[in-house]
């Protein structure tokens, strides 16, 4: 038998945990012949909850799942690990500051960062979901030194499926003839969603974005603040989707981006696309043999410019913040 892949999920009781783990277990991320390993990750107040999914994990008698170990000791719970889902994160409570925000979740992603760094499997890869997901990623990376930062990765994955559904929607086709959109920035209504190179339904996808007053009025601030829209109807925040989003992610880094497409994702940058260096951005990517690639040659004209450099600022800023709070 192949020997199982340890998958450590932290925030495992909660909503996208929930959403998440199942699918883990029946095969949906790393494939249908491969067994996992779940080590559920949470805070003390959490574990009997988190006992409860386990419960339910065996009920489900996945033929994949090799055990389950639950956890609330950072060190312990990132022993071996091969694939960690940086899920878990302090929301905004009432009257937070955004630096209060940042501080908290830097208590909690340095930790983290440090015990991947020093307990985890060589081959370690790393998605952070739990918001702020790009400058999390940044402080768990920072505090992994030993750990190549093409590692660790932010999820911009969501973001990429909302805007695939939106360009099909409005262009009346299937939502598998979207292709090769891109996400640039950050997880935040900042973000881009860039149509100009994508292909949709056969079509060049600037012949979509042609239409700016349907582009800037409704395809980019419908995907940029769709996390609103959905906390705002459903009174929490998307769970199912970021969990499948979470799922996509870890698959096509694993197996591989289906070939003449790309995707996109949260990527330490090398300074491509005239990124700054050393700060979490969405990019284009392929991935093959288990590696990110971001997708070169795409010309960039000033309307996408102006909105990647936007998104781009915020995540200089949140770098910002963080080093002044000495996280990084
Ligand atoms: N990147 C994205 O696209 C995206 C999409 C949706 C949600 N999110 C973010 O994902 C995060 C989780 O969302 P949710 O709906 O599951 O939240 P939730 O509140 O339902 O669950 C969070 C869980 O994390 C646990 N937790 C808190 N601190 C922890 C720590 N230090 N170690 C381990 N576990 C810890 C909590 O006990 C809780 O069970 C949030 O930050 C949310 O904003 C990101
Ligand atoms: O939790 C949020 O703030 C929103 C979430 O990141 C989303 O995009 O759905």
């Amino acid at each position: 038998m192949t020997t199982p892949v340890n998958v450590t999920v932290t925030g495992a009781a909660g909503q996208i945990g929930y959403a998440l783990l199942f699918r883990i277990a029946s095969g949906a991320m790393l494939g249908p012949e491969v067994p996992v390993r779940l080590r559920l990750l949470e805070i003390p107040q959490a574990v009997k909850a988190a006992e409860g999914t386990a419960m339910e994990l065996d009920d489900c008698a996945f033929p994949l799942l090799a055990g389950i170990d639950i956890h609330d000791d950072v060190a312990a719970g990132f022993a071996g690990t091969n694939v960690a889902l940086l899920v878990g994160a302090r929301p905004r409570g009432a009257g937070m500051e955004r630096a209060d925000l940042l501080e908290a979740n830097g208590g909690i992603f340095g930790p983290q960062g440090r015990a991947i760094n020093d307990h985890a499997a060589d081959d370690v890869r790393v998605l952070v979901v739990g918001n702020p997901a790009n400058t999390n990623a940044l402080i768990a990376a920072s505090n992994a030194p030993d750990v190549p930062k093409d590692r660790f990765t932010a999820m911009t994955r969501l973001d990429h499926n909302r805007a695939l559904s939106q360009a099909a929607a409005r262009a009346g086709v299937p939502v598998a003839q979207v292709r090769r959109l891109t996400i640039w920035g950050n997880h935040s209504a900042s973000q881009y969603p860039d149509l100009f190179h994508a292909e949709v339904g056969g079509r060049p996808g600037a012949e979509l974005a042609a239409d700016t007053a349907w582009l800037t009025d409704d395809f980019i601030p419908t995907v940029a603040k769709r996390g609103a829209a959905i906390i705002d109807a459903r009174g929490a925040s998307s769970a199912a989707s970021a969990a499948n989003a979470a799922i996509d992610h870890t698959r096509d880094w694993t197996l591989g981006t289906p070939e003449g497409d790309w995707t996109s994702a949260g990527l330490w940058s090398t300074g491509q696309y005239g990124v700054p260096e050393g700060i979490v951005s969405s990019f284009p990517v392929t991935s093959s043999g288990g590696t990110w690639d971001v997708v070169d040659g795409i010309e960039i004209d000033d309307f996408s410019r102006a909105r990647i450099d936007a998104s781009v600022a915020e995540l200089v800023e949140e770098r910002e913040a963080v080093r002044s709070l000495g996280l990084i």
